[in-house]
């Protein structure tokens, strides 16, 4: 018998740095999608933001990887590997790469509010269901958004995820649970040296390229919090 697709919730960002904001949303969407695990996908740059303030990728990755500490979280800065910057291309690449899993795109509630000046954002719809998970302060602007109001006539319901098989796109799920303040704006306003404390010797540097790992499949999620 055919062993039933890998469903791997994706969640790139910039994570300057990671934060407990990103493991838990992780945990919960895992949950509530019924996912085997969730990556990271650690942005070489954001093309919407700009370049100053942002920590090396090197930096950003180290703090993605201690969040993601035993949880089925893989960190990775695959959009270096694929030399994509663009989501669209990421995902295209990465649906290619990967055949046999089934794949979702996961987003705060700020990325919705500003998905319509993503390159081709309606095609990253036509490429996999996004779920977006509710944040702070940007709900309203997300649900009152253009990106929206394209998107609402796709809206399923997050049980429709777990049936196996039945992931068609376009498809978008909210999700809301317990609202997570946590931000990165937060944390550099907080600890202006985050970076250069992460930035010290790493047997693992080279790892920066490690091509994804089959992992282990994690069934039950946790939903412990993280820092
Ligand atoms: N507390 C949160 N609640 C919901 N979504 C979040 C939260 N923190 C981050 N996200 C989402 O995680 C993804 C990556 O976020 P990112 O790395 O930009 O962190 P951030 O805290 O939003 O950073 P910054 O404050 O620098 O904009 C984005 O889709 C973002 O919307
Ligand atoms: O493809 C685009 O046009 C695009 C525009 C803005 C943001 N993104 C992606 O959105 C994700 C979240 O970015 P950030 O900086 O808000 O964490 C990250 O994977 C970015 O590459 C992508």
């Amino acid at each position: 018998m055919r062993s039933p697709p890998q469903l791997t919730g994706l969640l790139g960002g910039s994570f300057n740095p990671a934060h407990g904001g990103h493991r838990r949303i992780s945990l919960f969407a895992a949950q509530a999608l019924g996912l085997d695990e969730v990556w990271w996908l650690v942005s070489p740059g954001n093309p919407l933001k700009p370049r100053a303030g942002m920590a090396p990728l090197k930096a950003r990755l180290r703090s993605a990887r201690q969040q993601a500490r035993r949880a089925p979280i893989v960190p990775t800065a695959i959009e270096r590997q694929l030399g994509t910057r663009y989501t669209i291309d990421t995902l295209r690449s990465l649906v290619r790469r990967y055949p046999k899993r089934r794949f979702v795109w996961l987003m705060g509630a700020d990325n919705l509010a500003q998905f319509h000046q993503w390159k081709d954002w309606r095609q990253i719809a036509r490429t996999m269901p996004i779920a977006v998970i509710a944040r702070p302060g940007y709900d309203a602007a997300a649900m009152t958004s253009p990106a929206m109001a394209w998107l609402r006539r796709y809206r399923v319901p997050a049980a429709s995820f777990r049936k196996r098989g039945q992931w068609s796109a376009p498809a978008l799920v909210l999700l809301r649970f317990d609202p997570d303040h946590r931000s990165a704006t937060a944390i550099r306003r907080a600890n202006a040296g985050w970076a250069e404390a992460l930035a010290g010797p790493d047997r693992n540097d080279d790892k920066h390229d490690t091509p994804l790992r089959d992992r282990l499949t994690f069934r039950s999620i946790r939903t412990e919090e993280g820092a």
